[in-house]
Order: C-alpha cells, then structure tokens, then sequence
C-alpha cells in the first residue's frame, strides 16, 4: 500500500507531510513529537477537527477503519471496558471467537472474565484477536508492547509475525523503539518533525544509517534493552 503524500496541518502550523510504502510490515519510527500518532489517526480518520489532512494513496486500497484497517494500541489495560466480560466485547459469533481466541493463543475460559482479571500479555491477545476479528487488510499498531514486560513484548511481537504470515495483512508499526522495530518488521521508514528522514530495508537501515538523527534512535534502543538486539 503506498501513501504517495501525508499532509497534516493545523491553521498555524504544517505538523506532518510524509509519504511511505507497506508492502508487507513498516516501521513507522521517530522520537516523541515525531508525528507517529497523528499519521496513525490520519489513516483512521480520526484527527482533530482543528486539523486538516490531505492524502493521497493507491486507488484499490480503501481507508476504512474498523473495515479495512484495524488497530491495537498502546495499553491494553485501557483499551477494554472492565465490567464487561471479555466475549460480551466481540461483535462476531461465538463461534469466531473461540476460533480467534486459538489464534492469539488464549483459553477460551479467559471469555468468561472480565478485563482486570487478565494479566497484560493477556488483554494484548484480546485486543488483537479483536482486530483480527474483520479480517482486515491492514493493523496499525501504535507501540503495542510498550506497557508489558519484556518477555511478553518479545511474544506478542512473535505473535503478531505469525499471524501476518498466516492472514496476510499488511502493518504499519509505529514506534520509537528499533529493537522492537526490528523484530516486527522488514522495512523502516524514520521521521523528524513530521518529516521523512531516510526509509529502506530494516537491516539495510540498521546496519548503515544515513542521518545522526537515525544513528541516535539505534544507539539508544541497543544500549538501553537487554532482550534479543
Ligand atoms: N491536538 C493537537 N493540536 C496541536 N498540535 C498537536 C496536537 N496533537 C499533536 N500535535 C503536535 O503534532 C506533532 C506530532 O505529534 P504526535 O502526537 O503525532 O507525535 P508522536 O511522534 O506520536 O509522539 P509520542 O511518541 O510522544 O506519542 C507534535 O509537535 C505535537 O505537539
């Protein structure tokens, strides 16, 4: 899927204006204030009406969220409501739950609990099960793993890997840790200020980075984590 112009802007200021192409997984990757979230909420639709947003992308591929385009976000302690059981927050079958529930690797007796009785690995399965659940086109992940340990991350990002090669979707990663980056993903594409820095292959990227913007995220990533680098 390719985004040939992402332009965000509010009446004073231009915050975002990117292209970038998901063939298979992509790396959305910059520090804080980068313009990572608001891309994410562009492809939903979901900007600030104080903002404005043009796009333009390839005509086969409609941006339809909850359709075409599914998302997990940041915390899964969140992203449920917590007095309702777990299968009362599925709008499919019974049946397809169970089956989407065998996907991520959960019991289907976690159905019958609610929220704040799983663990975070847990409700991330959840949420992804539910994001599977319409079978769409394209995830985008906004830092998925951020709230969970790190032996969970490393599985759900494991997770995650297998069910793209298994249903074939498309992701869009966005994050600023490359270590995760790199596990989740082929392609890189590194923003500033709401500008692309460099893009390519991730192990092209990784292993010569053109900018010291660049250099900087890889250095203090592989520094700073301990789980497989
Ligand atoms: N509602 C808003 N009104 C005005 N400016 C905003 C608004 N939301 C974000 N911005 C600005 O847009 C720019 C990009 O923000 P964005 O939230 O996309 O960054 P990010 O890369 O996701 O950062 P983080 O990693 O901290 O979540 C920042 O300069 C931010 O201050």
């Amino acid at each position: 899927m390719n985004i040939s112009r992402l332009r965000i802007r509010t009446q004073q200021k231009e915050l975002v204006d990117i292209s970038f192409n998901i063939s298979s997984s992509l790396a959305l990757v910059g520090q804080s204030g980068s313009g990572k979230s608001l891309t994410i909420k562009a492809l939903l639709n979901m900007l600030p009406e104080s903002m404005k947003m043009e796009i333009e992308h390839d005509s086969d591929f409609e941006l339809a969220a909850g359709e075409t385009l599914a998302f997990v976000p940041q915390n899964p302690f969140t992203a449920l409501s917590p007095l309702t059981k777990i299968k009362r927050q599925f709008f499919v079958s019974q049946e397809r739950i169970k089956k989407l529930f065998s996907e991520v690797g959960l019991d289907e007796g976690l159905l019958e609990r609610f929220p704040p009785e799983l663990s975070g690995g847990q409700l991330q399965r959840v949420v992804i099960a539910m994001a599977l659940s319409h079978e769409p086109r394209l995830i985008l992940l906004d830092e998925p793993t951020t709230a969970l340990d790190p032996q969970s991350r490393v599985l759900i990002l494991d997770l995650l890997k297998s069910l793209q090669s298994e249903f074939g979707f498309k992701i869009l990663f966005v994050t600023h840790d490359m270590n995760s980056a790199k596990i989740l993903c082929e392609d890189i594409c590194v923003i500033k200020n709401g500008k692309v820095i460099e893009s390519g292959k991730m192990k092209d990227i990784l292993h010569n980075p053109q900018s010291e913007y660049t250099k900087v995220l890889i250095d203090a990533n592989f520094a700073s984590r301990s789980f497989r680098v």
